[in-house]
């Protein structure tokens, strides 16, 4: 079976106009390359999530948009206009690019209360009086601030501060937000409700966003397409179910959603799906090339995947229990096979020590 994952293709057919384009930009930094001929394409409304491993190349790669910092191959445009092109020699500066920024320390005048944060934009632009007063008022009521406007920010709670911040990006009507772990700051539980706030409030602004996390189930709760960066160049770039079920190699597929990942061999078609070996189990699930495995075969199990098998039921491996914890809402077992740990959920508790983990063959993947 092919899959449809691609590194550099959408899933999303979208006809929106295109907010930003971003065309072969190349960054070094200190004798190394941090962006490596990357292109990413974004369109008018969407919301995107860059996710990767620490160093990968996030951070930079905003930067360069925001025009913070300069790349030094490639082109950029924004909403319609060429902010960067190094065959040109053109680099717009950031107070040029019409962009709202949201970082992670969220840069709260501390002596200014919350409508003179937000208002700070705008008098900069010399907006007058009156529209500017309209304006404020509009972003905050929109953002569930109304009643805090005269509020200083020690006055508010992070998650509050964090939308202060939002809300101040807001108001200057950016044609793009770019938000740097913008929830970072925030304590596991406000992150959970945060990461819904922000996805609604991003949604009904209809603006385009750009944000940086390390968390990839806030990239995917948030992000209508994730962007997966690695060694500073775009991996994989699809909508969030596409990547968790259709990661276009071992690496994607590991990276999001912590699966159980098997050695494997002996890859052959079997069909439309592919074959493999699991320790003298034959198994049969979706096919993957991956040339970066250099001819060795992994398989990778996700948890909520698995379900209790029987003995010699087909696409079942059957593997001895370690330990088992209770989770509340589910009971988390370890098992072992040939050494290699496996972690999978039932409802209830299991007894038995030798299990049988059945596998259904389209949630099977095989990279090889
Ligand atoms: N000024 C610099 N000089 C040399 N190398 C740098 C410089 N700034 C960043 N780097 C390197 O560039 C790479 C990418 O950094 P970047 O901060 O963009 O990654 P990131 O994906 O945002 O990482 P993190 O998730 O840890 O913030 C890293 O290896 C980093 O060490």
């Amino acid at each position: 079976m092919t899959l449809t994952a691609s590194a550099q293709t959408p899933s999303m057919p979208v006809a929106r106009p295109v907010a930003l384009e971003i065309q072969n930009l190349g960054k070094r930094l200190g004798g190394n390359t941090i962006l490596d001929g990357l292109n990413l394409q974004v369109h008018e409304g969407e919301i995107v999530a860059l996710l990767g491993p620490s160093g990968s190349g996030k951070t930079t790669l905003l930067r360069c948009i925001s025009g913070l910092e300069a790349p030094d191959a490639g082109t950029l445009t924004i909403a319609g206009r060429e902010m960067y092109n190094a065959g040109r020699r053109l680099n717009v500066p950031p107070e040029g690019r019409n962009l709202g920024l949201v970082f992670q320390s969220y840069a709260l005048w501390p002596h200014r209360t919350v409508a003179q944060n937000v208002a700070f934009g705008l008098e900069q632009r010399r907006v007058p009086k009156a529209e500017l007063t309209e304006r404020v008022q509009a972003v905050l009521d929109q953002l569930g601030l109304g009643a805090l406007a005269g509020r200083y920010p020690g006055q508010l709670s992070g998650g509050q501060q964090q939308r202060v911040s939002l809300a101040r990006a807001f108001v200057t009507e950016p044609s793009v937000l770019l938000l740097d772990e913008p929830l970072s700051n925030l304590d596991a539980k406000l992150r959970e409700h945060a990461r819904v706030w922000l996805r609604e409030a991003l949604n009904a602004s209809g603006k385009t966003a750009i944000f940086v996390t390390h968390d990839q189930s806030e990239a995917m709760a948030v992000a209508d397409r994730v962007a997966i960066l690695r060694g500073g160049r775009l991996t994989q770039y699809d909508a969030p179910e596409q990547v968790y079920a259709h990661p276009n190699s071992l690496f994607v597929a590991d990276f999001i959603g912590n699966p159980n990942i098997l050695e494997a061999s002996n890859p052959r078609p079997d069909g439309h799906l592919t074959r493999v070996d699991v320790y003298g189990t034959s198994l049969v699930g979706v096919g993957v090339p991956d040339p970066e495995l250099n001819g060795q075969t992994r398989v990778v199990l996700r948890q909520e995947a698995l379900l209790p098998g029987a003995p010699g039921q087909p696409n079942t491996l059957s593997a001895r229990r370690v330990s088992s914890v209770f989770l509340g809402p589910v009971w988390e077992h370890w098992v072992e096979i040939h050494g290699q740990r496996l972690r999978f959920h039932t409802p209830g508790r299991l007894t038995d020590e030798q299990v049988h983990i059945h596998i259904p063959a389209n949630q099977l993947l095989i990279f090889y």
